[in-house]
């Protein structure tokens, strides 16, 4: 085969990747009430943080998820809602060969990966990615560095040399095309899909892989994976700023931060207007680095006129739980003469707070004038800013 067919030449589309995650084993080794990947992992579901790993990734197309049919409830709780899930077998490459019959047609690469890794990190998914440029296959790896022995029955036996020996890890990628005829041709009972490529005559490369994208196998594992996370190499902390402005118009009210404040004229939009909550908005999606309110709700689209704000800042928030962040805290300032906002601060907070899902101690709203210079200062509009902090779930 030749290795052309694998290099994207340059400036044309890189090509389609799926992220195939099977998650449909019993996690016996493991033990506990549900399967391990369904186990929480400081207070999330291992399974949730595998998936989160891919659908961030900006490399990485389509994302479908192997489950075992009786786990179709647990499944519906961990994954966000358009995350494709496929029935799994009784063993691994079973469970892999239903995934693949299902990916989506245009696909060129897969990446075949453990739902019980759930700290792979974006660099060793980078490295896979980079390395299927010119390789039918490419699966990240450890060296062995501890000498190893063979033993048995509490004793050593002999020294085993470890020289070319590798410890190795998911995602493993592959030409779709050419790993769905491996498996085809394999008789099955491979411990990963490497070997399956290898018994079909596919070349492999071996790429970095990472101490910390640990295989959840044992009981001990959950306290393991806590650890390296709390160690904060994992960690993802994120600032989103948003502005708005919005012009007076007619009106006995404006609506500032989900709070109805009687004022002689109201705020002109296609929405209510809610210039807080729009910052508030545009803080967050700013912060997950997605665009704006105006990039979701479109305000070419009728459907939005005169909608609440609270449903673009739900969906912000829904954006943030499903990236695997939480908000560590907001911060707006309303920038504007009349009207006065102190007395309905602690109104807003709370309001505010109630829609973040967060303690009204981590949502801060103030106000204030700018000194009647400018557009807010000659009363024609009011102006808010907004910061948000993002930290790892
Ligand atoms: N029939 C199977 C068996 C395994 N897997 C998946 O393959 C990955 C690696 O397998 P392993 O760690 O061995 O998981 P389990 O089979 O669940 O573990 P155990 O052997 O302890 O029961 C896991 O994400 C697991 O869910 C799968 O999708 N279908
Ligand atoms: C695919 C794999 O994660 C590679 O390390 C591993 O082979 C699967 O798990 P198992 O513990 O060997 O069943």
């Amino acid at each position: 085969m030749s290795l052309d067919r694998f290099t994207a030449p340059s400036g044309q589309k890189p090509a389609r990747v799926a992220a195939l995650i099977v998650a449909a084993g019993r996690g016996l080794r493991a033990g506990g009430e549900i399967p391990k990947q369904y186990q929480s992992i400081a207070g999330r579901p291992a399974l949730a943080r595998t998936v989160e790993r891919f659908l961030s990734h900006p490399g990485v197309d389509d994302v479908v998820v192997v489950i075992a049919a009786a786990d179709a409830a647990l499944a519906a709780d961990v994954l966000p809602e358009d995350v494709a899930r496929v029935p799994g077998g009784d063993t691994r490459d079973a469970s892999v060969r239903a995934g693949l019959a299902a990916l989506p047609e245009g696909v060129r690469h897969v990446l075949i990966h453990d739902g019980a890794r759930p700290l792979v990190a974006a660099e060793v998914i980078d490295r896979v990615l980079a390395a299927l440029e010119s390789s039918p296959g490419a699966a990240p790896a450890v060296s062995v560095t501890d000498a190893l022995w063979r033993g048995a029955e509490g004793r050593v036996l002999a020294p085993t040399p470890r020289e070319g020996l590798f410890r190795a890890q998911t995602p493993q990628g592959f030409d779709l095309a050419a790993i769905r005829a491996a498996h085809a041709a394999h008789p099955g009972g491979a411990a990963d899909d490497v070997e399956v490529a290898l018994a079909a005559g596919l070349e492999v490369a071996i790429v970095e892989g990472h101490e910390d994208n640990i295989k959840v196998t044992l009981p001990g594992c959950f306290a393991r994976a806590e650890k390296i996370l709390s160690r904060g190499t994992q960690m993802d902390v994120r600032l989103g700023n948003g502005y708005d402005v919005h012009r007076f118009g007619p009106g006995d009210h404006v609506v500032l931060c989900g709070v109805d404040v009687p004022h002689s004229r109201g705020l002109q939009g296609h929405s209510d207007a809610d210039v807080g909550m729009h910052a508030v908005t545009d803080a967050l999606y700013g912060a997950l680095a997605e665009g704006d309110i105006g990039r979701h709700f479109p305000p070419s689209d009728p459907q939005w006129k005169g909608a609440a704000s609270e449903i673009f800042l739900r969906h912000a928030v829904e954006r943030v739980a499903s990236r695997g962040f939480r908000i560590a805290n907001v911060d707006c300032t309303l920038v504007c003469e009349q009207p006065k906002i102190g007395p309905h601060a602690e109104a807003m907070t709370q309001a505010m707070a109630a829609i973040l899902g967060v303690e009204t101690g981590r949502v801060s709203v103030k106000a204030t004038t700018s000194e009647r210079l400018g557009f807010t200062g000659r009363e024609e509009g009011i102006a808010a800013l907004a910061t948000a902090t993002l930290v790892t779930a």
